[in-house]
């Protein structure tokens, strides 16, 4: 994505906003190193046409920024539009993150930008439609009950997800930090293949910097003690949110839980016992109904306990993460 370009669409004002807005991630500053990946400035007509006027029927999902809507650009061409809800200068710097960072990455495992609009108070962005949703709603929301995701799929999805944010943080340049991982952030393609997504608090991190101290983003369960507590960021923190995910993919529980009486359990304080016990079978999600290899859980488990690990220097990088995985896929022997 090449900033002039993004800005000659819009005002003064808004451009001043955006300028700012990148400023703050360092995006201007590496702004020369973008690289160019095929994506387009759409028409608002376009758009509308495509998601018949944004009807109702058209939705897919509805998140902090704004409704989510399924569309066809061409036939066969189908496309998610992400509709800004309300302008303002919180929302403005999600859009301009989100275009910016999304526009100069390509990878399997990251959903890809197929372009945006804006202009007035319209922003909309346009990505590749994932015709399998989110994790989310496989694992707690409308299609749960189906339990698509079977076991051989879980690892295949944990291998890619982990494969999307190894990119983003070593071969990017510069290295990219999430900072919003969670199960509706995982978005599934037509062969349930996993796509990192939600790239509106992504922060570049500038060559040989280890972390950044910032304004605390990201969603409660997953965010790492560091970074809720004095706001310091790094890669590990997304490999602390990885490890929940991970521990959320393999129980089907949630990352916070409220127990009766309202007291809140985290996913972490949950599976301790279970796997100072060695009790793992206990761990594993009902839904999957003892259909799962024993020495791959057995490998996940651990690799998600050591990205949870309170001290963010003791979390492995996810080069090392995928690694771990990868060769814990497969070896199992053991079937339940
Ligand atoms: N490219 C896409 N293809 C198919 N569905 C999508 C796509 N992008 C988003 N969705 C759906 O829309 C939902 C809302 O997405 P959105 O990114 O706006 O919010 P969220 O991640 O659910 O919440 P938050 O705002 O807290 O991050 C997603 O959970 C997903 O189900």
């Amino acid at each position: 994505m090449n900033f002039k370009y993004y800005c000659c669409f819009l005002s003064d004002e808004e451009q001043r906003k955006i300028e700012y807005a990148l400023y703050q991630t360092n995006l201007i500053s590496n702004n020369q190193k973008s690289e160019e990946y095929p994506w387009k400035i759409y028409t608002l007509k376009e758009l509308l046409r495509a998601t018949n006027n944004f009807h109702e029927d058209n939705q897919i999902g509805e998140g902090g920024f704004g409704s989510v809507y399924f569309g066809e650009i061409s036939k066969g061409v189908q496309i998610a539009v992400k509709r800004l809800k309300t302008m303002s200068a919180k929302s403005e710097m999600e859009f301009a993150v989100e275009v910016e960072v999304l526009g100069r990455v390509r990878h399997k495992n990251l959903l890809g930008l197929m372009g945006f609009y804006a202009g007035g108070d319209e922003r909309l962005i346009v990505y590749d439609y994932m015709s399998n949703h989110s994790l989310l709603t496989h694992l707690h929301g409308s299609l749960a009950k189906e339990c698509k995701l079977d076991w051989p799929r879980r690892m295949s999805i944990v291998i890619g997800a982990a494969e999307g944010l190894e990119y983003l943080h070593h071969e990017a340049t510069p290295h990219i930090i999430h900072r919003d991982i969670k199960a509706s952030n995982v978005l599934l393609d037509h062969e349930f293949q996993a796509k990192v997504a939600d790239f509106g608090f992504a922060k570049l991190v500038p060559d040989g910097v280890s972390h950044l101290t910032t304004r605390v983003k990201g969603t409660l369960g997953y965010l790492a003690p560091e970074y809720a507590m004095w706001g310091k960021v790094s890669e590990n923190c997304d490999v602390y949110s990885f490890g929940i995910l991970l521990l959320e993919i393999i129980s089907g529980k949630r990352p916070i839980e409220k127990r009766p009486g309202g007291v809140k359990r985290d996913i972490v304080q949950w599976v301790t016992p279970y796997v100072s016990k060695g009790n793992f079978n206990h761990i594993v999600d009902p839904n999957l109904k003892g259909e799962f290899d024993l020495e791959e859980l057995k490998n996940v488990i651990t690799i998600a306990m050591s990205c949870t690990d309170s001290c963010p220097e003791k979390r492995p990088s996810m080069n090392e993460v995928v690694e771990r995985l990868k060769s814990g896929v497969g070896v199992g022997v053991e079937r339940t």
